[in-house]
This record gives C-alpha cells, sequence and structure tokens, in this order.
C-alpha cells in the first residue's frame, strides 16, 4: 500500500510505515499526479482534497480509496466528492482542542498584563461549544471567570434541560454583554448556521470600545476587511488572530493591527499533532484491516519542562502567566510571523514559521508543585489545566503526556 502523506504530520513514519509505503509531500503541493499510485492519502487542513483532485487523480487511474486529515476542522474536505468515489474518509475531532484552550488563556494572560487588567474581572463570550469551546468554558468557569456561551446549532439539536444548555445565549447577546469574545467556530458555508463572516461589518461595529476579539476558529469566520478598518479607523479593540482569510497570503496590514497574530498554529502542540496523526493510523489500520499496535504514549517523549515549584510571593495573575508561558508563550510565534514576513514576504513567512514549529506541550503536560505559601493558587491553576499537587503529597504515580 502506498501512502502519501503530508510533510508537516508528525510520526507518520512510525505509525503509517508500519501499514504500507509512505511517500511524504508538502501538503500545498499535492496535486492528482501525486495520487497516481497513492492508495491513502493522510493531509493536514493546508490541502484542499476537493472534487477536482479526487476526480482527476481518478481519471488518471489512481487506486485512492482513504482520505484522513489529522486535524479538527474538514472544511477542506469535499466528503461529498469522496463518497461518490467509493473513499473512505477519517478525520480527527478534539485533537489538538487543549492546544487551542492553552492559547487562548495564554493570550489573554497576556493582554491582561500588557493593558493592565485582572482577567477575573472581564466577562468572556465563547462562540462555538463543541471541543474546543466546551474546553475552554470548562476551564475559564473553573478558574473563577464569567463567561457567557453561544452554539444555536447544539441548542437547536439538543434537548436545553437534558444537556443543561440553557445558559446559552445568542451571538448579538454575546456581543452585547462580554469583554472578551473567543470564535471558536468551524467553517460553515452554507444552511441557517452558517459562519462564513459570522461577524460581519455590522457585528463588528457593534462591539463595545475596549472589547478583545481572539479568532481561533477559522479565518472567514470574520469579515477582516471590515475588522481592519475598525481596528485602523477607531482602534479602541483588541484582536488576537491566529486564522486568517485567504491563508498564506494574509492581509498583512490586519496582522499589523493585530495585538497577537500568529500563523495557524494555535493547535500546534506536539500532543494535539501526535493525537492527530494516531487517529488516523488507527482509522487507516482498520480499514484495510491491519492491526494498529502503536499506541500515543509510544509517540509522545517526555515534556522538556515537567514540573515547577512555586513558593509564596507570587499575585494570582502573576503565577498563572507564567505557569501558561512556561507551556506556551503566544508572543514567541507573533515575533516570529512579523520577522519571517519581514524576510520573505507574508505568504512564504507563514509557512515558515508552521513548517519550522518549536517544540510546544500542553498544559496538563506539566506538573506543579505548590509550596506552603501558594496553596491558595491551587484552584486557579488547576482550573487552568495544570496538574497541581502540594509539596507534602506524593509525587504522582504516573504523568498523563498525552490523552
Ligand atoms: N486555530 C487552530 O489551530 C485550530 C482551529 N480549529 C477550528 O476550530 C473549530 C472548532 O473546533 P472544535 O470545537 O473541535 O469543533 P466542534 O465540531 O467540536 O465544535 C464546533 C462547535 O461550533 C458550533 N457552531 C457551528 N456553527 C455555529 C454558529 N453559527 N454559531 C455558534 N456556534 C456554532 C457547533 O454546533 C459545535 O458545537 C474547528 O472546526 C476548526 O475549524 C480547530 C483546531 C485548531
Ligand atoms: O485541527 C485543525 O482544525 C486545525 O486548524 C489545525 O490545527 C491546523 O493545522 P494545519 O492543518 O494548518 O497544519
Amino acid at each position: 500500500m502506498k501512502i502519501v502523506v503530508d510533510t508537516n504530520v508528525p510520526a507518520a513514519e512510525a505509525c503509517f510505515g508500519a501499514l504500507g509505503e509512505v511517500i511524504r509531500v508538502p501538503g500545498r503541493e499535492i496535486e492528482p499526479a501525486t495520487l497516481a499510485e497513492a492508495d491513502a492519502l493522510v493531509v493536514r487542513s493546508i490541502t484542499r482534497v476537493d472534487a477536482a483532485l479526487i476526480e482527476q487523480a481518478r481519471g488518471a487511474g489512481s487506486p485512492l480509496r482513504f482520505v484522513g486529515t489529522c486535524t479538527i476542522g474538514t472544511d477542506h474536505v469535499d466528503q461529498q466528492a469522496l463518497a461518490d468515489h467509493d473513499i473512505a474518509f477519517a478525520s480527527a475531532p478534539g485533537c489538538n482542542a487543549d492546544a487551542v484552550v492553552d492559547y487562548v488563556l495564554s493570550s489573554l494572560s497576556t493582554l491582561a498584563e500588557r493593558q493592565d487588567f485582572r482577567l477575573a474581572e472581564r466577562r468572556v463570550g465563547i462562540v462555538g461549544v463543541g471541543n474546543v469551546g466546551g474546553r475552554l468554558l470548562e476551564r475559564l468557569t473553573a478558574m473563577g471567570i464569567d463567561c457567557l456561551a453561544c452554539d444555536p446549532p447544539r441548542v437547536e439539536a439538543e434537548s436545553i434541560e437534558a444537556e443543561g444548555l440553557a445558559g446559552f445565549h445568542d451571538l448579538d447577546t454575546l456581543i452585547d454583554e462580554c469583554d472578551v469574545l473567543c470564535l471558536h467556530t468551524p467553517l460553515v458555508s452554507e444552511g441557517p448556521h452558517a459562519t462564513r463572516h459570522l461577524l460581519d461589518a455590522q457585528r463588528l461595529a457593534a462591539l463595545a470600545p475596549g472589547t478583545l476579539l481572539l479568532n481561533a476558529g477559522r479565518g472567514d469566520c470574520v469579515d477582516g476587511r471590515a475588522l481592519r478598518q475598525r481596528l485602523a479607523g477607531q482602534g479602541d479593540i483588541t484582536a488576537v488572530l491566529d486564522v486568517w482569510e485567504q491563508e498564506p497570503a494574509i492581509d498583512a496590514a490586519l496582522a499589523d493591527l493585530a495585538a497577537i497574530a500568529t500563523p495557524h498554529i494555535a493547535g500546534y502542540s506536539l500532543d494535539g499533532k501526535l493525537r492527530g496523526t494516531h487517529r488516523i493510523y488507527r482509522a487507516l489500520a482498520h480499514h484495510v484491516g491491519l492491526p494498529s499496535r502503536l499506541t500515543l504514549e509510544d509517540l509522545a517523549p517526555a515534556p522538556p519542562v515537567a514540573r515547577l515549584v512555586l513558593e509564596a510571593g507570587l499575585s494570582p495573575e502573576e503565577a498563572l502567566r507564567l505557569c501558561l508561558r512556561a507551556v506556551y508563550d503566544p508572543r514567541r510565534d507573533h515575533d516570529s510571523l512579523h520577522r519571517e514576513a519581514r524576510r520573505q514576504g507574508m505568504a512564504k513567512g507563514f509557512d515558515a514559521c508552521r513548517a519550522r514549529y518549536p517544540l510546544r506541550r500542553e498544559a496538563a503536560s506539566l506538573e506543579l508543585v505548590l509550596g506552603e505559601g501558594a496553596r491558595e493558587l491551587e484552584p486557579l491553576l488547576a482550573g487552568a489545566g495544570f496538574q497541581v499537587r502540594s509539596e507534602l503529597q506524593a509525587p504522582s504515580a504516573e504523568r498523563p503526556a498525552v490523552r
């Protein structure tokens, strides 16, 4: 079996090599000719697996019978076209959701320092309460932060009482009542809950001065032109943008105006990427009737920063920021996007940052040991997703490296 795999998929040789011959191809270079002899295709989100790719590959005799994307989002895959050609499909729901939540928490904490506010005094609106938004809601609530949630498709599909969704609100209520708006919606082009330009010019104009807008869903969910105009004109709101229209050739002027601008890496923890690879490895093995013996734990190395000891002297805000930055500091990715864009132009720079992404682990991989004087930080830091123990307890027997 020949398996074409995007070069940005980690551990592909270890996983897919056990099932067949692995052929590495950069995601943006995958075209019909690449699939001439491929039985399986494994991508991330930058490869458009559309009807044209499938029809031309099949027309030229490609034996393709499986496509897997090691990502949460599936908007780059035309699933109907795959079904029409009897090609199986798998994705990796939730694989990097915790990494995105780390990104959000660390970005908010960084802006709280820069703009001198206390996160605990802000109300956060979460739009799209699935794997990412749901975990964000859980962690923020556990940290004692007031949140409002918006997810009309869920409210419509589920029984409100049974699922405890009574506290959900519509988007315009979040816009009116929240200081921070976090977007975690998929890109849906059609239908009653379409998300393309969900934040359009009108909604962007309705954001109160001082609002902090964070988009880590899909770039097309926000009207980038209107956002650029609001930021350039009034300059009274703050934007944290990880996703963009027309990646990788994104609007450089918008990137300059964003307080934190990153190249679609919110989910780029090693843990998240390995979970994605491993899910697709298992799906492909199942599809071809082979055993999948490798476990996720086989793939993940020990985290480089395994433990921090906190003693008295830090405010809750300082402690939170320090611990979040020990796993992820968004300023690094913001700086590297701007540096690489200056060096090689935006499109190449954007992709270069993603291709050479430094090692990053998730909050759950870091153990925090609280000394006597730091005990009161426990609810905040455990709520933020760290493993927390007090000095007097025995060390935890086993570290959950990747789950
Ligand atoms: N920036 C990054 O690196 C990453 C971005 N993503 C993006 O985040 C999206 C969300 O990820 P998950 O939470 O794992 O997906 P999910 O499918 O678990 O949840 C998405 C939620 O959005 C809701 N939704 C759909 N349309 C909506 C609308 N019009 N208004 C409000 N809510 C709406 C859905 O009902 C669902 O509950 C992915 O589809 C992907 O596009 C995911 C991972 C990494
Ligand atoms: O999982 C998703 O959905 C994402 O957005 C990915 O984390 C993005 O990673 P790439 O596909 O751009 O490598």
